[in-house]
């Protein structure tokens, strides 16, 4: 269960002003455990820590701030609960057909290696929602398109919540322990914003700690790994499959948290496409209401 940050503060308030009685009267130092106990309860409702605890534990007896002020994402995986997930976008337009590609990188799966249905890139409501859900997440394929720059629309969410939640300030990286690859699919006729999406989503999960566990895949581009001239999402998916077996393999297919795992894949030619500016530009279009989703079908 996640309280929002507002329950959680207003939940504290008693206990905050129960902290300044008792620190009027009597010795800081015996109910402070009894303090931070509760304030640890209350932690575990909320994705974010708001620095009380620090407060309470002031020796001096001079608060500093009063409150709240410091957000830190607090990140607790559940390794029991860790599973590939594929996460998909696509333009097009019947319902049905938005996951079919999603649903073709699944039936890849011939190890049968533990994975949840595809999902929508909206169903991650908020960026809070979306650290949240990937804590339960141990590999992340995402396989979307752009037009114009933008995600279809039942990606935006998800591009959304990533790029909200790299602007924020944490003291650690809150994807870190998670390994993704992305697929893109796309049209080198738009070539200012060629693969835009799918780059962007793979440079983000990148900066919020994500390693990758092969390089990203682009529809129909050369693929050195695999030695191609023209890569399909099948070869590329028989590829991570392949490569997602191997890293529970090692590991006798035991899902653990680690984020000392590392590869050596190259990312491919992103430097000079200034997709990242575009991308940001046109998704504040979008909020401003100057581009509307409806237009682009
Ligand atoms: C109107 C329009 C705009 C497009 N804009 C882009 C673009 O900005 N960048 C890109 O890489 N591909 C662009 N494409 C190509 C699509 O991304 C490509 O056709 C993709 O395969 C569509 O996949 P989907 O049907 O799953 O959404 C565009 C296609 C159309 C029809």
């Amino acid at each position: 269960m996640n309280l929002n940050d507002t329950s959680v503060i207003i939940a504290r308030l008693p206990l905050t002003l129960l902290y300044f009685q008792h620190k009027r009267f009597t010795c800081c130092s015996c109910l402070a455990p009894v303090f931070n106990a509760l304030d640890n309860a209350l932690d575990k409702y909320s994705i974010h820590n708001w620095g009380l605890r620090e407060f309470w534990w002031l020796k001096d007896g001079s608060p500093r701030i009063m409150f709240p002020f410091r957000r830190t994402f607090t990140i607790q995986p559940n390794p029991s609960k860790r599973y590939i997930d594929i996460v998909y976008g696509s333009f097009m337009k019947a319902p049905q057909a938005h996951g079919l590609e999603a649903e073709a990188l699944k039936s890849l799966n011939k190890s049968r290696l533990r994975c949840n249905p595809p999902r929508s890139g909206n169903e991650f409501m908020t960026s809070e929602d979306l650290l949240v859900s990937l804590q339960d997440t141990s590999k992340l394929i995402v396989v979307t398109s752009s037009r114009n720059g933008l995600p279809p629309p039942n990606m935006l969410k998800f591009v959304e919540g990533l790029i909200k939640a790299a602007d924020e300030k944490f003291e650690r990286k809150p994807l870190t322990g998670l390994h993704h690859a992305v697929f893109g699919n796309g049209n080198a006729k738009w070539f200012k914003t060629y693969m835009s999406i799918p780059r962007l989503i793979d440079a983000k999960l990148t900066e919020l700690g994500s390693k990758r566990i092969i390089p990203r895949g682009e529809y129909f581009e050369s693929y050195k790994n695999l030695n191609l001239d023209h890569l399909k999402l099948s070869d590329w998916g028989t590829y991570v499959w392949d490569e997602l077996d191997k890293m529970e393999g090692e590991r006798e297919r035991e899902w653990e948290y680690d984020d000392t795992w590392t590869n050596s894949c190259e990312v491919m030619g992103e430097e000079n496409t200034g997709y990242l500016e575009l991308t940001l530009e046109v998704l504040k279009q979008y909020e401003d209401g100057i581009v509307r989703m409806n237009k682009l079908k």
